[in-house]
């Protein structure tokens, strides 16, 4: 029988994929997993039963992720399960900055008692006209699970798309349309381009990177646009532009006290993932790689220990060990086993970083004193056996 405890909502459709071997607690306290979108987990204590967390979404920086590494915790996320409301969001972030559509729609409603409101609306509209963004450039800072799907978009709607990502991936690569020009360096993208929209984590190299010398170096009247995260941008820096008219708007999800009721800042209060269709693929993507990982041991989407995948557990007895990538971890294990007269059915081996994952399936029961053994293993993090 397997806990797991809901640090934010999770949807249904998601949870009800747990079966009857899962039950929902209330409090964190003895779960064997953890479900969360955005609650902060830096200051939480970790129960020395938790055995993972499901981040259902994309961005970990509300994880401790090296804390629980060492605590023998595997974090995973949900990567891409959410990036088509992100994109649409994005898309029409892009609209509101063109046109003055929020204008307008205040306009109508301050004016609803006018009983010549529509004779009236044609004198007003023109305080509220903008610009298509057909034919704009638009430069997108990360090509990942979401800047892929906005560049795409954008080239669909008739703009001239600059890609930036120097960590490009491959399968990211291949989704990616022929039309999006390939920006080498960000400067390049940041003084060509109309719209900025940056899709990258917050990480040590990441936060703070569209400072004032990067916005130094955009056109007057850029349009800036994040839905990734506030601290990937200087919010003091983006006010003084916005306040000089350099930056014509800034576009976010993040409505932090430095930018909120700021003149131009169009915000939405972190709404990106905020759609069933979103919510609904994180939470089925998270239960299922948490049930993986409790029941077979699979580790798939970890973002603090590397992916390793043995299959669904058969009759053989499944021990998994979590540990620091160091040599020679591999023959302290097999000795243990081997001097306990025991049988390697099948075995893998995976590194990530600092970190590593042994999964040994063995056609014997194991025995206590053999866990003891491999627990004691200087560098093992935490050993599980799968019966
Ligand atoms: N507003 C929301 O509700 C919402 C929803 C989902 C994701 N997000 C945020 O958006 C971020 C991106 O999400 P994703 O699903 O596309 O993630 P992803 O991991 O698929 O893509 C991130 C991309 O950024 C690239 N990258 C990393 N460092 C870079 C750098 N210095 N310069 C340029 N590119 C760099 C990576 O190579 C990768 O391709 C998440 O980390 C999260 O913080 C927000
Ligand atoms: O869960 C949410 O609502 C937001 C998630 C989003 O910020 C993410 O990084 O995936």
């Amino acid at each position: 029988m397997y806990k797991y405890h809901c640090l934010n909502p999770i949807a249904d459709i998601g949870l009800n994929n747990f079966t009857e071997d899962y039950t929902k607690i209330e409090t964190a306290e003895g779960a064997d997993a953890l479900l969360v979108r955005s609650a902060v987990m830096h200051d939480m204590e970790f129960d020395k039963n938790l055995k993972a967390i499901g981040r259902a979404g994309a961005g970990v920086n509300n994880i401790p992720l090296d804390t629980c590494a060492e605590q023998g915790i595997v974090v995973f996320n949900t990567p891409g399960a959410n990036a088509n409301g992100v994109k649409e969001l994005v898309i029409a972030g892009m609209l509101l900055a063109s046109r003055d559509i929020i204008g307008g729609i205040n306009w109508v409603q301050e004016n609803e008692e006018d009983g010549n409101i529509l004779k009236d609306a044609e004198k007003a509209k023109k305080q509220f006209a903008g610009c298509e963004i057909e034919g704009k450039k638009l430069g997108v800072i990360g090509l990942g699970a979401i800047g892929v799907l906005v560049a795409n978009a954008a080239v669909h709607l008739g703009m001239e798309v600059y890609g930036y990502d120097p960590y490009l991936s491959v399968d990211a690569a291949w989704r990616l349309s022929r039309n999006i020009h390939h920006a080498k360096t960000v400067d390049e993208l940041y003084k060509d381009c109309d719209y900025i929209t940056i899709h990258v984590p917050a990480m040590d190299s990441t936060k703070g990177m569209i400072d004032k010398n990067a916005i130094g170096l955009m056109k007057d009247g850029v349009v800036i646009l994040n839905y990734a995260r506030n601290v990937l941008v200087d919010e003091e820096a983006v006010v003084d532009a916005l306040v000089s008219g350099h930056v014509k708007n800034y576009v976010t999800d993040f409505p932090t006290p430095i930018v909120a009721g700021v003149k131009g800042a169009i915000i939405t209060p972190h709404l990106g993932a905020s759609t069933e269709e979103s919510e609904d693929n994180c939470a089925k993507m998270a239960v299922a790689e948490v049930r993986n990982y409790l029941e077979n041991g699979n580790i798939q989407h970890s973002v603090n220990y590397p992916d390793c995948d043995m299959g669904v557990k058969g009759e053989n007895t499944r021990i998994t060990l979590l540990h620091h990538n160091v040599p020679n971890m591999i023959g302290q294990f097999t000795k243990i086993l081997a001097d306990d007269n025991m049988n390697i059915a099948d075995m893998t081996n995976k590194s990530k970083g600092e970190y590593a994952y042994t999964m040994i399936d063995i056609d014997s029961d194991v025995t206590d004193s053999v866990i003891e053994d491999l627990t004691k293993v200087k560098d093992v993090l935490r050993v599980r056996v799968i019966r």
